[in-house]
């Protein structure tokens, strides 16, 4: 069963802490945080499909719900994806409902999606020893697409609809470039517009999530009904955690750090 799903669509907070330096070492640490998921990053994390392998294995050892986000939203993506035993994935920069279709068809297998079988083989179902896994692929699957643009917030209810999406993300540094706002995402139109689209996804009865790392703006997304939050990432965690303990030292680093993100 996957309990990050069932949580979300009961509206149960899930916390969760991104992982872009995208290796098994840090995942596996991070998975015995207390994190309720890990966000495995293939969109701007250097992963390929066999680290992402490595870190699904190591999140195995913690209590985590790993969710993958994927590069592109691409059929074989999927596909693939799902083979190697993701069963909760992200796909980034959805802007139609036809494009939210397409994903919920890529991880169904016939007649109701075009999912390609290749269990037998597959660490999904390890290796045919859950011999169940065609039938009970698609319940525990959590599909979850990002909203990340002006033209998806205009389709955002059209996508929130689509059969088989399961949560909305919306992704703040990328809807703040396409409003205008590049590298400002706490500006006041990119706050209002996630507001909204929390509104919107709450009074739809669909779950949503974003990453934010201001602890103050997280609590506040989760009061107003966002139900899968990111609260920082990694690499942030690793890099201002040397360079803080760096500066004690009279030490730091020799440039100065961007200002103004979201985690
Ligand atoms: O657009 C966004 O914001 C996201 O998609 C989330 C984060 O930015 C993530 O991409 C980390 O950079």
């Amino acid at each position: 069963m996957n309990r990050f799903k069932t949580a979300i669509q009961q509206g149960q907070a899930q916390i969760g802490f991104w992982q872009a330096l995208a290796n098994p070492y840090t995942v596996e640490i991070c998975a015995g945080a207390g994190f309720d998921w890990l966000l495995l990053d293939a969109e701007h994390g250097p992963n390929d499909l066999p680290l992402i392998l490595s870190q699904l294995q190591a999140a195995a050892t913690g209590t985590a719900e790993p969710v993958v986000r994927l590069p592109v939203a691409d059929t074989a993506l999927v596909k693939q994806y799902l083979d190697i035993g993701a069963r909760t994935l992200l796909i980034p920069m959805v802007e139609t409902a036809e494009e939210a279709a397409a994903m919920v068809r890529a991880t169904r297998y016939p007649p109701h999606g075009v999912r390609g079988v290749g269990s037998a083989i597959g660490r999904a179902s390890r290796w045919n020893r859950d011999s169940d896994y065609l039938k009970t692929a698609e319940a525990d699957l959590c599909l979850l697409v990002q909203v990340e643009c002006r033209r998806a917030l205009d389709n955002l209810e059209a996508i929130a609809s689509v059969e088989g999406v399961d949560g909305v993300f919306i992704g703040p540094s990328d809807l703040a470039a396409d409003l205008g706002h590049l590298g400002n995402p706490g500006h006041p139109e990119v706050q209002e517009a996630i507001l909204g689209a929390i509104a919107t996804l709450k009074r739809c009865g669909r779950p949503s999530g974003m990453l934010i790392a201001d602890q103050a703006l997280a609590r506040t997304y989760i009061e107003l009904g966002a139900s899968f939050v990111a609260v920082g990432t990694d690499v942030t965690v690793l890099a201002r955690g040397a360079e803080a303990l760096a500066e004690r030292f009279g030490r730091g680093p020799k440039h100065q750090v961007a200002s103004g993100g979201v985690y």
